[in-house]
C-alpha cells in the first residue's frame, strides 16, 4: 500500500502544482498512518483528483475529454443503509438536473484492513428488471440474475418490460437491504422518430442517466468498493445495443417490418437500415426531452481532442480499441484507424466479484 500511496501522492500533487516540501510532508504523514493503522485516509482534494484521474485512465471510455469536470461527493462518513440510500437519491437528483446531466461520483467508505465496508449490488442505480417467462424474457435480460436476487429478498416486480429495480445496499457484516427509488426522481425518455409516426406505438422508453454502481475505484492502494459514477449516454449504447441485441430488447425485426423493408435476404441490409433509424430515434427523443446525449461521431471527435490535450500535457494516452470504437459505423471515426496501448494505469475503475450469483 505504501508504494502505491507514494506513487499516487507524487503524481497527484505534481498535477495540482504543489511544492516538493508539501509532497514530502504528506508522504511522511501517510507513512506514519500506515505504520500505525495499516491504512491511510485521503484528503478530500486527493479523493477528488484521484477520482478524476481514474476517469482519465479508463481505457474503454470514449467520453474522457471531460475528466476534469467530474463532481465528487464525499460520503465516506456514512454508516447505515438508510443514510447511504439517501445519499444515492441525492446523487440521482444532482446528476439528472432536469435533463442537463452533470457527471458525478459519490464515494463511500473504502476497504479497511481487508474488510469491505459498503457494497451496492446494482450494476447501475437505475436499470430495468428482467424475468424469464414461459414464452421468453420480460424486460432487460441483462438483469435476470439481479432481479432474482431482489425477489428473493422480498421485492416484487410488476413484470412490465420497464420495471425499475430497487437499490440494494450492503454494509459490513450484515445482510443486504433493498429500497424502492421514488418514481419522481427517475427521468425517462419516450422514444419517437422524427419522420415515422408509428415508431411511438412500439412504446419504447429508456432512462436518462446511466450510473454505474458495481465497479471499484482504486486510488493509491485504497479500494473504494462503492463509488457510483454517472455520465450521459452515447446514443449507440441504447440504440445499437440495449434495444438492438437479439438477446436484449431485440427490436430490429419489428422496426424493419414497420418500415416495410424486404427482410427475405441479408443483402437488402434491412437490419442495418432499421438500426440507423432506431439510433436516429434515440437521438431525436433525448434532444426533444432536453436530456443530454452524444452521438457517436461527436463523441469520437471529443475523444480526438482528449488525445491531443493529453499529448500537450505530456501524458501517455492508453485505450482499449475494441471498446473505444462505436458499434455503429466504427470505420467512419478516427479511432478505428489507429492503435491504442491498453496497459492499466491507476487510479482507475475495476470490475469486482459480484456479491450475488
Ligand atoms: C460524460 C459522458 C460519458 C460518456 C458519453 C461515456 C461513454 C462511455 C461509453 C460509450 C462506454 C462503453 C460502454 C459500453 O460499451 O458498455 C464507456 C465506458 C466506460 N466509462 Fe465512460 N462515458 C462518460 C463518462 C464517464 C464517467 C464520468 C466515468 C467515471 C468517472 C466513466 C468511466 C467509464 C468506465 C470505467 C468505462 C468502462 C466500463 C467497463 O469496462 O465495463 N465514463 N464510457
Ligand atoms: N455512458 C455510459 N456508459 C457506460 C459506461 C460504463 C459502463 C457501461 C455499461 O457497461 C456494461 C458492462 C459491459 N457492457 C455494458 C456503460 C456511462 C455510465 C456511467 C458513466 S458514463
Amino acid at each position: 500500500m505504501w508504494k502505491e500511496a507514494e506513487i499516487f501522492i507524487r503524481n497527484c500533487y505534481n498535477e495540482l502544482g504543489k511544492s516538493a516540501a508539501e509532497i514530502e510532508r504528506r508522504l511522511r504523514e501517510i507513512k506514519k498512518e500506515i505504520a500505525a493503522t495499516g491504512f491511510y485516509k485521503h484528503s478530500y482534494e486527493e479523493l477528488e483528483h484521484g477520482a478524476r484521474m481514474a476517469w482519465r485512465n479508463s481505457n474503454r471510455c470514449i467520453g474522457r475529454l471531460f475528466w476534469q469536470t467530474l463532481h465528487v461527493f464525499d460520503a465516506r462518513h456514512l454508516e447505515t443503509e438508510e443514510e447511504i440510500f439517501e445519499s444515492l437519491l441525492q446523487h440521482i437528483e444532482f446528476a439528472t438536473n432536469k435533463g442537463k446531466i452533470r457527471p458525478a461520483i459519490t464515494v463511500f467508505k473504502p476497504v479497511e484492513n481487508g474488510v469491505e465496508n459498503v457494497r451496492i449490488w446494482n450494476h447501475q442505480l437505475i436499470r430495468y428488471a428482467g424475468y424469464e417467462a414461459e414464452h421468453g424474457v420480460i424486460g432487460d435480460s441483462s438483469s435476470i440474475s439481479f432481479t432474482k436476487a431482489c425477489e428473493q429478498m422480498g421485492w416484487k416486480g410488476e413484470r412490465t418490460h420497464f420495471d425499475i429495480l430497487p437499490l440494494v445496499i450492503q454494509v459490513k457484516g450484515k445482510e443486504p437491504k433493498w429500497f424502492e427509488i421514488p418514481k419522481e426522481l427517475i427521468l425517462e425518455v419516450p422514444i419517437e422518430h422524427p419522420q415515422f409516426s408509428w415508431f411511438q406505438d412500439l412504446q419504447l422508453k429508456w432512462y436518462a442517466v446511466p450510473i454505474i454502481s458495481d465497479m471499484c475505484l482504486e486510488i493509491g492502494g485504497i479500494r473504494y468498493t462503492a463509488a457510483p459514477f454517472n455520465g450521459w449516454y452515447m446514443e449507440t449504447e441504447i440504440g445499437a445495443r440495449n434495444f438492438a441485441d437479439d438477446y436484449r430488447y431485440n427490436m430490429l425485426p419489428k422496426i424493419a417490418s414497420c418500415m416495410g423493408l424486404d427482410m427475405s435476404t441479408n443483402a437488402t441490409l434491412w437490419k442495418d437500415k432499421a438500426l440507423i433509424e432506431l439510433n436516429i430515434a434515440v437521438l431525436h427523443s433525448y434532444k426533444k426531452a432536453g436530456v443530454s446525449i452524444v452521438d457517436h461521431h461527436t463523441a469520437a471527435q471529443q475523444f480526438k481532442l482528449f488525445e491531443q490535450k493529453e499529448q500537450q500535457a505530456c501524458r501517455h494516452v492508453t485505450g482499449d480499441w475494441t471498446w473505444l470504437i462505436p458499434p455503429v459505423s466504427p470505420a467512419t471515426t478516427h479511432i478505428f484507424h489507429k492503435n491504442y496501448d491498453n496497459i492499466t494505469v491507476t487510479p482507475n475503475y475495476f470490475y469486482q466479484e459480484r456479491p450475488y450469483e
